[in-house]
């Protein structure tokens, strides 16, 4: 029986997908597979059971991924499962940015039970009042599942969208609209938007990406948006430009202590990926990629090892998947010592990104003990598994 622990709640429409082989751990020690959303797990110690950690969602961030790679943990995440309901949120956001809707809900709010309110929202309006997208010029950095997305729509709102993202893949760069200005650099999306909405990866490289110096680029007015993660923005500097009127507004996913009261701020509870479908989908595509996993040792959609599939196991084959550092005289090693024991390779497939790689060899010999203490002994061999 194989089991899986999951540290945030994921969609039952996901779990149901766990076949009768499958059974939860009560903690994770036990787990050959974590679940997971957002929940921190750079502290936490990972047992020798643990053998995939699946994150129903884009950012990974909260998982250590070189320490889990060392370890011989694969991370998938579940790319674009929940890019849609982030995108309807940045529209969202962009729309409360543009009037004070929030401030004008708040007046209602403290005004509902005054009966002449009818006649005192006429005169109250006007400073509530504000401007259309239509025309407005909108600048997305990073043009991922997310990025593509919001830039398309925008542009049947009427605004005139910018793209800004040096490692755009060609899969993205598909469906991006014929209509997207290419910006070619930041500074150039920085100073040509009236809105700018920020759609990267929280890296050591994008981390502060939106600074002072970004900041003092933009045009006077202009709204920033964050869907993304808290430290692409430097807090001091995006509260700084708010006080001094230098930006119109921030709407933020993320919520932190320095923004709190702060005019122009709309601070929303990370809720971009919060809607069933989302959730839905998250959750069934991180339950399929553990399970073709645990069940084949396929990989697919993993951010810390080469993806690389050979299909369904078949009956009556051994399949041997190895977790290894990308250096050479590997392969020599592995299929050096399935020679010696006279075993003959059916199918075998090697992968590598970084400086980790992955092997998945078939064959119709039984692999005996001997074989698999002789691959886990090989220098660079970071974990083998033989499925039967
Ligand atoms: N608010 C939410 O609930 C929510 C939901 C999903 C994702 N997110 C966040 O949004 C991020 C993006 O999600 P996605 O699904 O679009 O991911 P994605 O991987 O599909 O897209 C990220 C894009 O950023 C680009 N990029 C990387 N570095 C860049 C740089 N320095 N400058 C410009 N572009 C750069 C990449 O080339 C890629 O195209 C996630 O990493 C996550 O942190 C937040
Ligand atoms: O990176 C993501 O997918 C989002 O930030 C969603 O996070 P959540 O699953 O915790 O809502």
């Amino acid at each position: 029986m194989l089991k899986y622990h999951c540290l945030n709640p994921i969609a039952e429409v996901g779990l149901e997908r766990f076949t009768e082989n499958y059974t939860t751990a009560e903690n994770e020690a036990d787990a050959d597979a974590i679940l997971v959303r957002s929940a921190g797990m750079h502290e936490m110690e990972f047992s020798s059971q643990l053998k995939a950690i699946a994150r129903a969602g884009a950012g990974v961030n909260n998982i250590p991924l070189d320490k889990c790679a060392e370890q011989g943990i694969v991370v998938f995440n579940t790319p674009g499962a929940n890019a849609n309901g982030v995108k309807e949120l940045v529209i969202a956001g962009m729309l409360l940015a543009a009037r004070d809707i929030v401030g004008g809900i708040h007046w209602v709010e403290e005004n509902e039970e005054d009966g002449d309110i009818a006649k005192k929202a006429e005169k109250q309006k006007k400073q509530f009042a504000g401007t259309e997208l239509d025309g407005k010029k909108l600048g997305v950095i990073g043009l991922g599942a997310i990025g593509v997305r919001v830039a398309n729509v925008a542009t049947h709102l009427g605004m005139d969208v910018y793209g800004y993202d040096p490692y755009v893949s060609v899969d993205a760069a598909w469906k991006l609209s014929r209509n997207i200005h290419h910006a070619k650099t930041v500074d150039e999306l920085y100073k040509e938007c009236d809105y700018i909405t920020i759609h990267v990866p929280a890296m050591e490289s994008t981390k502060n990406m939106i600074d002072k110096d970004a900041l003092s680029l933009m045009k006077e007015n202009v709204v920033v948006l964050n869907f993304s993660r808290d430290v692409l923005v430097n807090s001091e500097a995006i509260v700084d430009a708010l006080v001094a009127g230098k930006i119109r507004g921030y709407v933020t996913d993320f919520p932190i202590p320095e923004l709190a009261g702060v005019k122009g701020a709309i601070v929303i509870p990370h809720l971009g990926a919060s809607t069933e479908e989302s959730e839905d989908n998250c959750a069934k595509m991180a339950v399929d990629e553990v399970m073709d996993f645990l069940e084949n040792g396929n990989i697919q959609h993993s951010v810390n090892y080469p993806d690389c599939n050979m299909g369904v196991k078949s009956k009556g084959c051994s399949r041997i998947t190895i977790l290894h550092r990308n250096q050479p005289k590997m392969l020599g090693q592995f299929t050096g010592l399935l020679a010696e024991q006279d075993i003959n390779i059916d199918i075998m497939s090697n992968k590598s990104r970084n400086e980790y790689a992955y092997t998945m060899i078939d064959t119709e010999a039984e692999v005996s003990d001997d074989l698999y203490q002789k691959l886990c002994g090989i220098d660079g061999v970071l974990r083998v598994r033989v499925i039967a």
